[in-house]
């Protein structure tokens, strides 16, 4: 399969040349013209106890309550005493550091071919005047096995593709010279049933819009995982469940690292509205949808929430 000729952000930095124009974000871009890098008020989502949720007891209720009303507000929380240990999650987010500072000639031999997502690269292009977004990725599919494709898993640094093997995808931030008009990952809501992110520990980046305005995720301790609702589960939990429009900002000084999975039903499963959910006060938002993620690039295309495809 041919690999495809892209500059990844770390080799448009490497190379000296200035910010192309490709970066830069039209004058009134998203935000009628505030800059992207404005100072913005910080979300106020819980952090839920796995252990106390899942435990019959009155602290266990009013864990649920508080998860019900995060994912029906923000569609976020933070999420520990999950069962995966710190030692674990200080591994994969280690192991991406140092796969993220590997030489570039390391790094594509893992390049995305033409016609995949998987595999090591910069922000996918997919339509000709598409404002490029300021981040380097490596993306697999662990599951189901039979998508699996080694190919595209680094055996450098050692220890990569045995951790890497329960899930997870990488991003790379470089510092951007130019944080006012580039964005790192420009705004959207995962195609996913839901979406576990380990942010980085140090440097923001990531924001969500809620009612109009932009506030941004706290900085999670090394044992947390942040969690959002995905389209997908909005569908699901017809509409009760919010899959929240986010983004990446850069920022000049600090490279950001972040490690998320995406937990994506089967491209032959039908997904809908569960039928407990669906009553007179509260009717079917959603027809059935099938293969989720391939209507997504039409719809980003046009600049739309693919979950206005279902919308009924
Ligand atoms: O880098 C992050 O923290 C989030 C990235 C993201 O939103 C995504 O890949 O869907
Ligand atoms: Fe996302």
């Amino acid at each position: 399969m041919e690999k495809p000729k892209f500059k990844t952000v770390q080799e448009v930095v490497a190379a000296g040349e200035g910010l192309p124009a490709r970066y830069l974000q039209a004058p009134t871009g998203n935000d009628n013209g505030i800059p992207l890098n404005a100072s913005i008020p910080e979300m106020d989502i819980p952090a839920i106890d796995l252990s106390l949720l899942l435990s019959a007891s009155e602290d266990g209720r009013e864990e649920l309550n508080k998860l019900h009303l995060a994912l029906s507000t923000w569609g976020v929380v933070q999420v520990m005493n999950h069962g995966i240990t710190k030692a674990f999650l200080d591994k994969i987010y280690k192991l991406t550091k140092e796969f993220c500072a590997l030489p570039s000639e390391e790094k594509q031999k893992y390049a995305r071919e033409i016609g995949s997502i998987q595999g090591y690269g910069n922000d996918m292009i997919l339509w000709d005047d598409q404002v490029l977004d300021w981040i380097d990725r490596l993306y697999i599919t662990t599951y189901p096995e039979d998508q699996i494709q080694l190919k595209f898993w680094p055996q450098v640094p050692t220890g990569f593709r045995h951790v890497w093997r329960k899930c997870y995808d990488g991003y790379m931030y470089p510092p951007c010279p130019r944080p006012d008009k580039v964005i790192g990952v420009k705004r959207h809501a995962d195609k996913s049933a839901f979406t576990l992110l380990l942010p980085d520990k140090n440097v923001e980046g990531l924001q969500f819009l809620k009612d109009g305005k932009w506030y941004k995720a706290p900085i999670v301790s090394a044992d947390t995982i942040l969690i959002n609702v995905g389209d997908q589960m909005e569908i699901m939990s017809n509409g009760i469940y919010k899959s929240p429009v986010h983004r990446v900002v850069t920022n000049r000084e600090k490279e950001r690292i972040s490690v998320a999975t995406f937990f994506i039903p089967g491209a032959d499963k039908e997904i809908l509205p569960v039928d407990g959910l669906v009553s007179e006060a509260r009717p079917r938002l959603c027809k059935p949808v099938k293969n989720y993620v391939e209507l997504l690039n039409n719809y980003y295309l046009q600049g739309l929430r693919p979950i206005a495809a279902s919308l009924i």
